[in-house]
């Protein structure tokens, strides 16, 4: 007899995860644990509970302007030194693997922290220290890192994520990403630095039609810059559609933070997934921000597969057109093909 599609069976499938936000993966349980460290440290610490301060995604309390704040205001005033931010990079490591994820690439934008003597490149450091000891003692998840370069960077900044992404590409970095409030524009100042790292053969992931959008302008725009994959894709005009199509970009798709934000209408069966699966587009079901959305990877595949009618066979084809877009190279994928094929032998 088949085993069901349950929350089992979609946990213990092996998984790639490649659209993750390293601060939005921090869980609620990781950011109280720091909060009680600092608190305790310092009573006079001042922030409020990170349980009570950041608002639940299932409450229908987080929307598109809602959200990014949660960074800028809580997140990164809380996880804003060394030992906190090591701390969260291990536990976020061990909740994708907890999740059955064998495969992730992480990503983060570079930031400084003055206040504790930290800068942009430190910060990478950190990350991939935290990244490369716990692999040491965790071989079944590979990690990964790509860099993200946010809207509101200036070019100057933006050429600084690039050239550490390169400086540190032999530990791991696999790529750059373009994220951050999609209502900030334009981004067009920002292409130079895209230019570079494609010249440099870093593969691009961009955040793409988050939002409606008046015009195409930004979103053709994009495209040329030569991403190889693209995430969210949700608002994009037929002709655009028929680019990603034809040049078979990955998709890197979010069902619960594009449904509990409302950035897509209409709940999960109306999601662009259904869309862009029956055209034949890999697709990487991901996570974005798990820490606020609260919605793991093993319960997205779960999503897909009951609102979509995904079986066996589809489920399998999902997962294993997702590892074709992975940029961490051929050896990664031959493992994680290996992995799927050892869990579900076809019939
Ligand atoms: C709706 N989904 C999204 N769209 C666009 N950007 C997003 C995002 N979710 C997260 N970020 C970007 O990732 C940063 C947090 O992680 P890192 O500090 O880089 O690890 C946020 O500040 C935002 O710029």
């Amino acid at each position: 007899m088949s085993q069901p599609i349950d929350i089992t069976l979609t946990r213990a499938l092996p998984k790639v995860e490649l659209h993750a936000h390293l601060t939005g993966s921090i869980s609620r349980e990781c950011l109280h644990q720091i909060w009680l460290q600092k608190k305790t440290k310092d009573p006079a610490f001042e922030m409020d509970d990170p349980m009570t301060a950041i608002p639940k995604a299932a409450d229908g309390s987080i929307d598109v302007f809602s959200f990014f704040p949660i960074f800028d205001k809580y997140i990164y005033a809380l996880v804003s030194d060394e030992k906190s931010i090591r701390f969260a990079t291990t536990a976020v490591l061990q909740d994708f693997q907890d999740d059955g994820v064998r495969y992730l690439e992480l990503r983060t934008t570079p930031r400084a922290i003055p206040a504790v003597g930290i800068n942009e490149e430190d910060y990478v450091a950190i990350v991939l220290q935290a990244m490369s000891d716990y692999a040491l003692s965790n071989e079944r998840l590979h990690a990964k890192l790509i860099l993200s370069i946010d809207r509101k960077n200036t070019l100057g900044e933006a050429f600084k994520v690039v050239h550490l992404a390169l400086k540190y590409r032999h530990l791991g970095i696999v790529g750059i990403d373009l994220c951050g409030n999609p209502a900030r524009r334009p981004i067009s100042h920002l292409q130079a630095a895209f230019a570079e790292a494609h010249a440099q053969g870093l593969p691009i992931t961009l955040h793409f039609a988050e939002i409606a959008q008046t015009d195409s302008h930004e979103l053709e725009e994009m495209l040329s810059w030569n991403p190889q994959r693209l995430g969210h894709v949700i608002h994009v005009p037929e002709e655009l559609r028929a680019t990603i199509r034809e040049k078979k970009l990955g998709l890197e798709l979010c069902l619960s933070c594009n449904v509990l934000t409302g950035l897509s209408e209409g709940g999960f069966a109306a999601h662009h997934f259904g869309e862009w699966w029956r055209a034949g587009v890999p697709v990487a079901l991901s996570t974005d921000d798990v820490g606020i959305f609260e919605a793991s990877l093993s319960g997205e595949y779960l999503l897909a597969a009951r609102h979509f009618g995904l079986g066996r066979e589809q489920l399998l084809e999902l997962s294993k057109g997702a590892v074709d877009t992975i940029f961490g190279g051929q050896e990664e994928k031959e493992r994680m093909l290996g992995l799927i094929e050892e869990f579900w032998p076809r019939a």
